[in-house]
């Protein structure tokens, strides 16, 4: 079984490396508008649209075997172990036949970028990063009303930590590469997008 599992990683590895895709990152704490933005990048530039968190859970709706695990970590706000949440985004490019991504909430910790970088060879060309404040993210999530099951105070606290303490050391590594746009997203949405629109500017898209 260990075998078989190996080579199904292996071919997931391959093709996707063949495509040689753009992969474009994209972080920020939880409410500061990355979905919406992702939206309207979709939009405007033709990428595809991958979201770790949408992916996870509907890993939980297809009654995977992972799912209760994937269920109990989303309620307490911690992050998922990167060979999971690196299958789901892999097979989501292969499938999607596009060769450019915006990858929502991912990398969330130092282990998952390392994972990334490892298992694919995939480098990102930017990093796009919203910059929030915790009340404007806190009073977003509590009126964004998509029943999520940690869209709660209490859950909401623990991701705030989460992403203190794991997600923004994502964001200095790759800020010391020199590969982060970081963007005001305390900002009106149009006004957000204006700004998002910018870092699209053909220069970016190359990775360096
Ligand atoms: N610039 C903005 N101003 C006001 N409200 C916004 C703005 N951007 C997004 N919102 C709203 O805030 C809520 C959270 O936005 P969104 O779901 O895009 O955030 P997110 O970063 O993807 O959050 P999460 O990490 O929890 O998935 C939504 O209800 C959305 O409509
Ligand atoms: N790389 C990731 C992304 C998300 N998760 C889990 C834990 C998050 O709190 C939850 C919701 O994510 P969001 O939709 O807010 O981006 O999903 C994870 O474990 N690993
Ligand atoms: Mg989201």
């Amino acid at each position: 079984m260990g075998a078989v599992v190996d080579a199904v990683n292996q071919d997931l590895n391959g093709s996707l490396a063949e495509k040689k895709p753009t992969v474009v990152f994209v972080l920020g704490g939880p409410g500061s508008g990355k979905g919406t933005q992702c939206a309207n990048i979709v939009e405007h530039f033709g990428y595809t649209h991958l979201s770790a968190g949408d992916l996870l859970r509907a890993e939980i709706k297809s009654g995977s075997e992972n799912g209760t695990m994937i269920q109990e970590m989303i309620k307490e706000g911690k992050i998922v172990p990167s060979e999971v949440t690196i299958k789901l985004l892999q097979k989501a490019m292969l499938q999607s036949g596009n060769d450019k991504f915006l990858i929502d909430g991912f990398p969330r910790n130092e282990e998952n970028r390392a994972a990334f970088e490892e298992v694919t060879k995939i480098e990102p060309a930017f990093v796009l990063f919203f910059d929030c404040p915790e009340e404007e993210m806190e009073r977003r999530i509590l009126s964004r009303n998509q029943g999520r099951e940690d869209d709660n105070v209490e859950t909401i606290r623990k991701r705030f930590k989460v992403f203190l303490d794991s997600s923004l050391p994502v964001v200095q590594h790759y800020e010391a590469k020199g590969k982060v746009r970081k963007i005001d997203a305390a900002r009106p949405i149009t006004e957000v997008f204006e700004s998002v629109k910018a870092t699209f500017a053909p220069k970016n898209e190359k990775a360096e």
